[in-house]
């Protein structure tokens, strides 16, 4: 495999054209492209060095083409990759340092596909010089004008983001009439993934894991002045350091924007907040909402406002968005629960937001700081994944004990997992 000091010699004539490695301070692009008419545009581009080893540098990347290129104020958008004018080095990610490289889609292999959204098809691909694994969502542009302008949004506040706790962004681009996003690979899938496999999450458990999306929150809410909108388990993803990320920020929009409260929303209304089904104005508070019903359910094992998981038990769509709207909201139940984790939900789940708490604050509710001494390690969770797959493998492949399976990989202590499993 090519060391990165290889790859970069070997892409040096090529990335000139690429405004976050090259160190020549301003370049004139000698390779003309074309517009969609087919108009040569000789003056394609100027761009001064933005890297990390440049720091006396600011970027500045114009493109004079009018074709292939989205521009949405400072942010550029084409096929090399996604820019933003008031970007610098102290905005981006400490991981997105570590793979300074070039990066092209064609520099990408597709292993295989591990999920499909609304918007598109998320792909598990790797690095072809350096080896190192990516998730690349691609998502067709065929959409309205304004979801176009989300999806940009959500470019902005990846690539800016300094939380680890946000999925990290790495590249964009834009081709053929798509969007391809390569992200951060997070390689136990998502809150989904952990539930259906485990059923559900203890109390300690879920206490470090509602940590992390806090702060995740906490930044999107306190610092970047984001809402974003569709906090649900499948944005929630894991890896096996049992990190915990938010991502998909593809209906998120800055408040202090100009898109105000346009709402485009496409995906599942179950967490949706009361104030948003009923059309009403709605803040950060509503991602709270959301975060009570994600947590609820992760600790009782089916989504709140069914009584239990059979098809045939689940409301109509009408139905559920009354029930959110009309009834009063789900609680935890006090006999199955602790005070602290019960009090954690009533702090989310209220139908008036003002009467939710704020992300900043429950970071310190009791429910949180209960555990935060106690040294638990999610990775254990993730462990446990492994093995629930695993017996899976054993009874499918008709292997005597799980040990034979994991004889020299893991060391798992059996009354460790049953006590992780409730069930
Ligand atoms: N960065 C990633 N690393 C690993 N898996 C991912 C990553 N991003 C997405 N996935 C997987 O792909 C699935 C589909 O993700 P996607 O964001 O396209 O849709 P969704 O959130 O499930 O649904 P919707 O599009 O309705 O919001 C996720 O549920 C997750 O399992």
């Amino acid at each position: 495999m090519a060391s990165v000091s290889q790859l970069l010699s070997l892409t040096i004539p090529i990335s000139i054209f690429y405004p976050f490695h090259f160190h020549t301070q301003v370049v004139r692009n000698p390779n003309p492209t074309y517009d969609d008419e087919g108009h040569e545009v000789t003056e394609a581009a100027q761009a001064l060095c933005s890297c990390s080893r440049c720091s006396d540098y600011q970027l500045l990347w114009i493109l004079r083409t009018t074709s292939g290129t989205f521009h949405d104020g400072d942010l550029l958008l084409n096929l090399k990759g996604l820019r933003l004018t008031s970007d610098d080095k102290e905005n981006r990610p400490s991981d997105a340092k570590e793979i300074d490289l070039q990066f092209s889609l064609e520099d990408l292999e597709t292993i295989k596909v591990i999920g499909k959204g609304s918007g598109g098809i998320v792909q598990l691909v790797r690095h072809k010089w350096i080896g190192r694994l990516f998730a690349l969502k691609v998502i067709q542009m065929n959409i309205q004008e304004d979801i176009r302008k989300q999806i940009v949004q959500e470019l902005k506040i990846n690539q800016a983001s300094q939380c680890p706790h946000i999925v990290v962004c790495y590249h964009s681009f834009y081709h053929n009439g798509a969007i391809s996003l390569v992200f951060e690979y997070m390689d136990r899938g998502s809150l989904t993934d952990v539930i259906r496999q485990l059923k559900t999450i203890l109390e300690p458990y879920l206490a470090v894991l509602c940590k992390q999306v806090l702060q995740g929150l906490v930044y999107l809410h306190h610092e970047r002045h984001v809402i974003h909108r569709d906090i649900k388990p499948s944005n929630l993803l894991v890896n096996q350091k049992g990190e915990v990320k938010i991502t998909d920020f593809g209906v998120s929009a800055m408040l202090a924007n100009s898109m105000g409260q346009r709402d485009t929303f496409v995906g599942t209304y179950n967490y949706m907040s009361p104030e948003r089904i009923s059309g009403k104005t709605y803040d950060y508070k509503s991602d709270i909402w959301s975060l009570g019903l994600v947590i609820l359910e992760c600790a009782i094992g089916r989504f709140p406002y069914i009584q239990s998981e059979d098809q045939q038990n689940w409301p109509t769509f009408y139905e559920l968005l009354d029930a959110i709207v009309s009834k009063p909201p789900p609680a935890a139940p006090s006999d199955q629960f602790s005070p602290e984790f019960c009090s954690f939900i009533s702090s989310c789940i209220q139908k008036e937001p003002k009467d939710r708490s704020s992300a900043l604050e429950l970071l310190s509710h009791p429910f949180i700081k209960k555990f935060e001494d106690k040294d638990i390690d999610l990775a254990i969770l993730v462990i446990l994944i492994s093995y629930v797959c695993g017996m899976l493998f054993c009874h499918l492949s008709h292997i005597e004990s799980i040990n034979e399976v994991y004889a020299n990989d893991f060391l798992i202590d059996l009354n460790l997992i049953h006590c992780c499993c409730k069930n």
